[in-house]
């Protein structure tokens, strides 16, 4: 589904590359955790998925595409089949969460009708039914995250990207909102996740890709790494 092969990424100036030589490949349907301490490389490998930026050398495939390659006029047909979910939520704050949900279909030409359908089942799969009406600073949190989750799958993308998604959450509400990329995760969306949060990885276990100045460090499958804290008495 996704193959980083020999990548590289160097940013303008001076400076270790961002990304050296990284191969990784996602299968369809994998939950697969980028970790790694601030400026190892996380958000730059995400950043490739969508073609925001790309490699200096190495090749980025998705669904079997190079990427890279692809004519520019099919770029945002990628970013259709890639939903995005950020720390900072990203609403926008003068639209209601219905109104948030569908602006993502009707940029793409999606008929009303579609959008009256999909947008309350999408809202009901993300626990916020019934809150279709209520404003972004209406919300906690945990809801406005649920929201652009929402947001972000409304489209039933190939590929969920999320950026620290609960890096602005306490722990129990992150929880939640894990339950809910594992439960979009099941219905066959392949998740891609940034994360410092090490509690999360220790409770919810995924495949573990650790970059270090770019470099992979480690690239564990679910369940077969160690707890990073003794809890035994
Ligand atoms: N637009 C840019 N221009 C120049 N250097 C950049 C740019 N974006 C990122 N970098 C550098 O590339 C390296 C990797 O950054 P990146 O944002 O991918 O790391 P990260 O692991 O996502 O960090 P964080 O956890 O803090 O978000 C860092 O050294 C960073 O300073």
């Amino acid at each position: 589904m996704i193959r980083f092969e020999k990548v590289t990424k160097n940013y303008p100036g001076p400076g270790t590359p961002a990304l050296d030589r990284v191969t990784v490949d996602i299968d369809k349907g994998e939950f697969v955790y980028f970790v790694g301490q601030s400026g190892s490389g996380k958000s730059t490998a995400l950043r490739l998925v969508l073609r925001e930026l790309r490699p200096t050398s190495g090749r980025v495939y998705v669904a079997g595409k190079e990427i890279n390659r692809m004519a520019g006029w099919k770029v945002p047909r990628l970013r259709r089949q890639v939903g995005t979910v950020f720390q900072d939520f990203r609403l926008l704050p003068n639209k209601t969460v219905t109104e948030n949900v569908a602006f993502a279909l009707q940029v793409i030409g999606k008929s009303r009708r579609e959008i009256n359908k999909v947008v309350p089942e999408t809202l009901e799969v993300v626990g916020l039914k019934g809150m279709g009406s209520r404003m972004p600073d209406e919300l906690s949190g945990g809801e406005q995250q649920r929201v652009a989750i929402a947001r972000a799958f409304v489209n039933r993308p190939m590929i969920i990207i999320a950026d620290e998604p609960t890096g602005n959450l306490d722990p129990q509400t992150s929880v939640g909102i894990m339950n809910l990329l594992e439960d979009i995760n099941q219905r066959g969306t392949t998740v891609l996740m940034a994360t410092h949060d090490h509690g999360i990885v220790d409770q919810f276990r995924k495949r573990v890709v650790e970059l270090e100045n770019g470099k992979v460090i480690r690239d564990e499958a679910a369940g077969s790494y160690g707890f990073q804290h003794d809890d035994t008495p």
